[in-house]
């Protein structure tokens, strides 16, 4: 046989892969009928039983030279495929899902910026207590060539008797320390009420684990001009993480951040499980930057180290973490703060471990 004789059984070949493709196609298009009866009568789209008779058929009907099981084993993965497309179909496409758009959403905030493969460590008191101890607090972020400042200024607490915080007052406050030192101000807003007046203070507005399903909350800041940082709750799924950033981004708010905090577990080691492969679930599923809250999600210093590591191996956009000059004193969480030296040992061990590329470019 002549390599012009090859060429033309390949012109033969090409032929029939096209017509193949085309089955398959109509076959699919088939399948997705199927697909929507199933779905409209609440029953399971997997079915053993025909796809077992789909099999027999094929093996009834083989003349070869392919084997059978050859044959079968091609036939499987078109079922296999044929319920993903299924599922496909059924799904809603989120606007925060990657399908929707798959290039990252990057923040900016003029120098600074989150997402897009850098990382922020975004750090500062549990609440904002006094501008002496916001100020101070603000000196020892900048130091490290930080850019972001938190600082709670309405706390919910377990207890209503806990210090619930200064409201608008701890709002000015962290504002003006922010200023002074040349950072951003990030801080949790608990009600609808205080959203307006508060992004005004705010470069981002947290919205916490325990709101995580407040949908007015969430719906109103989805029509907020400020990007929000919006954490899992304690006892959420990933999907309906999802779905509460999508309350906010299908208000027209996309500059949204997730943030992995713990979930509420049987162990108790620690405060919360930190559900580290959140992390690049959340960024497989959505194009949203999403950060881990190692201070909440350990609820203990010691492993705010490994976690913090943890978090930017595995693909964090940043990491939060909570800083206060005299934790002995803090009105809240004072046992999971770090002091100004412990700080500075956390920050050192970042930036050794090699993970931590640019903090410093961003300032
Ligand atoms: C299309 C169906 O749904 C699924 C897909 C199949 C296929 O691709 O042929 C077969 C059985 C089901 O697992 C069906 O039930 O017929």
């Amino acid at each position: 046989m002549s390599l012009n004789n090859i060429d033309k059984i390949r012109d033969d070949v090409d032929k029939i892969n096209l017509e193949i493709m085309r089955l398959i196609n109509k076959r699919a298009n088939l399948v997705q009928k199927i697909g929507k009866v199933k779905n409209a009568s609440g029953i399971s789209r997997f079915d053993a039983v025909r796809e077992r008779e789909m099999l027999d058929l094929i093996a009834a009907n083989n003349q070869g030279p392919f084997a059978t099981n050859a044959l079968q084993h091609i036939f499987k993965e078109i079922f296999k495929a044929g319920l993903e497309i299924q599922e496909d179909d059924h799904k809603e496409v989120l606007l925060v899902s990657r399908r929707t758009q798959s290039e990252d959403t990057v923040i900016s905030f003029g120098s600074s910026i989150i997402g897009g493969g850098r990382q922020q460590i975004i750090a500062g008191p549990c609440a904002v207590e006094s501008y002496e101890q916001t100020a101070a607090a603000a000196k020892e972020v900048k130091k490290y060539g930080l850019s972001f400042l938190r600082g709670g200024a309405y706390k919910p607490r377990t207890s209503p008797y806990d210090f619930q915080g200064l409201g608008l007052e701890g709002l000015k406050i962290l504002r003006r320390a922010a200023d002074e030192s040349g950072l951003k101000a990030v801080s949790e807003v608990v009600s609808v009420k205080d959203l307006e007046t508060a992004s005004e203070y705010l470069d981002i507005i947290q919205i916490g684990a325990r709101n995580m399903q407040n949908f007015d909350l969430l719906k109103e800041a989805g029509r907020m001009k400020k990007p929000v940082l919006l954490k899992r709750g304690l006892s959420a799924t990933i999907e309906e993480f999802i779905y509460s950033a999508e309350y906010i981004i299908s208000q027209g708010n996309s500059q949204i951040i997730l943030c992995e905090r713990g979930i509420r577990t049987y162990e108790r080691a620690t405060r919360n499980t930190l559900d580290i492969t959140a992390v690049p679930i959340l960024k497989k599923e959505t194009h949203l930057p999403v950060l881990v809250d190692v201070t909440h999600s350990t609820g203990r210093k010691d492993l705010l180290v490994p976690a913090a590591k943890a978090a930017i191996a595995i693909g964090a956009d940043g990491v939060m973490a909570e800083v206060h000059p005299d934790p002995a004193s803090a009105l809240s969480d004072s046992a999971q703060q770090m002091d100004f030296s412990e700080f500075e040992e956390f920050m050192s061990e970042l930036t050794a471990s090699g993970l931590l590329k640019t903090v410093k470019e961003t300032v």
